[in-house]
């Protein structure tokens, strides 16, 4: 067994203007540590948007809090005339350790393709952050039970040309489309069948030491209330969380997925 340490991490989507951030993450860092959150435990990331990342990086530097934080998507540009894109340079420089590539809902409504999120990922890992790649199946892949094969080929084209050594450190978060902001969470089987799968392929593809490595995470309506069976699975390395990402105790308590009885 490995030593992956759990990765919460609150993806905020387009959520929270800078002073509600700032508000947000203090209860949070309250929170946390009224109920001795345990950093080795579990490492606690939130992911808030553009126009809130120098407020958070201010407010955790400033009282050193032991909460990570990044971004929600980056530009495969480097700089120049690319309005309203955002560098992994710029990302770097306000002190982002995570950057998020290729949600499903940068898929959906911006056609990113498996090539494109190949691509911001090498950004990411050129500036020494860590990107989250994101893949996952929508209902109608569910449906006819092709979700192993579909998002490993996702994998596969996300991770091309990132060298080993570099992959070994990058997070590879499994988002079923049907279950994120519907309440409909995947079984904790469900997560372990394609965290697993995603785990085999990069043993067969890369080698045993690096997909051992690999922290896999689940998202898809996780809750309080169901986050410690998924976080049971053997091959679940921790959680991509939105809405309830927004409620400090309520993602607190999801950080603290060990000391949560797991029911059922
Ligand atoms: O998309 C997600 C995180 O990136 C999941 O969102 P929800 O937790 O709101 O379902």
């Amino acid at each position: 067994m490995s030593e992956r340490t759990p990765l919460m991490a609150g993806n905020w989507k387009m959520n929270l203007n800078h002073v509600e951030a700032n508000g947000l993450v203090q209860k949070l860092a309250w929170t946390l540590k009224d109920h001795r959150w345990d950093p080795a435990k579990s490492e606690v990331v939130v992911l808030p948007p553009f126009t809130d990342l120098r407020t958070v990086q201010t407010l955790i530097e400033g009282d050193r809090l032991e909460i990570g934080y990044g971004a929600q998507d980056v530009s495969v540009h480097d700089s120049g005339a690319y309005t309203g894109e955002v560098s992994a340079e710029m990302l770097a420089k306000l002190g982002c350790r995570y950057v998020v590539v290729g949600h499903s809902e940068r898929r959906q409504y911006h056609a990113e393709t498996d090539d494109v999120v190949a691509a911001k990922a090498v950004k990411v890992l050129e500036r020494d952050m860590i990107p989250i790649i994101c893949v996952g199946e929508g209902l109608d892949v569910r449906k006819a039970g092709d979700q192993v094969a579909y998002t490993l080929e996702q994998v596969a084209g996300s991770i091309a040309g990132i060298g080993d050594d570099a992959l070994a450190t990058c997070v590879i978060a499994y988002e079923p489309v049907w279950a994120i902001g519907t309440g409909e969470v995947a079984t904790p089987e469900d997560a372990q069948e394609v965290c697993g799968a995603i785990r085999r392929f990069l043993a067969e593809e890369r080698h045993i030491e690096l997909a051992d490595k690999v922290r896999i995470q689940y998202g898809g309506s996780v809750k309080s209330g169901n986050v410690a069976e998924i976080m049971a699975q053997p091959d679940v390395d921790g959680c991509l969380v939105g809405g309830a990402s927004l409620q400090a105790d309520e993602f607190a308590a999801i950080a603290r997925f060990y000391d949560l009885p797991s029911i059922g």
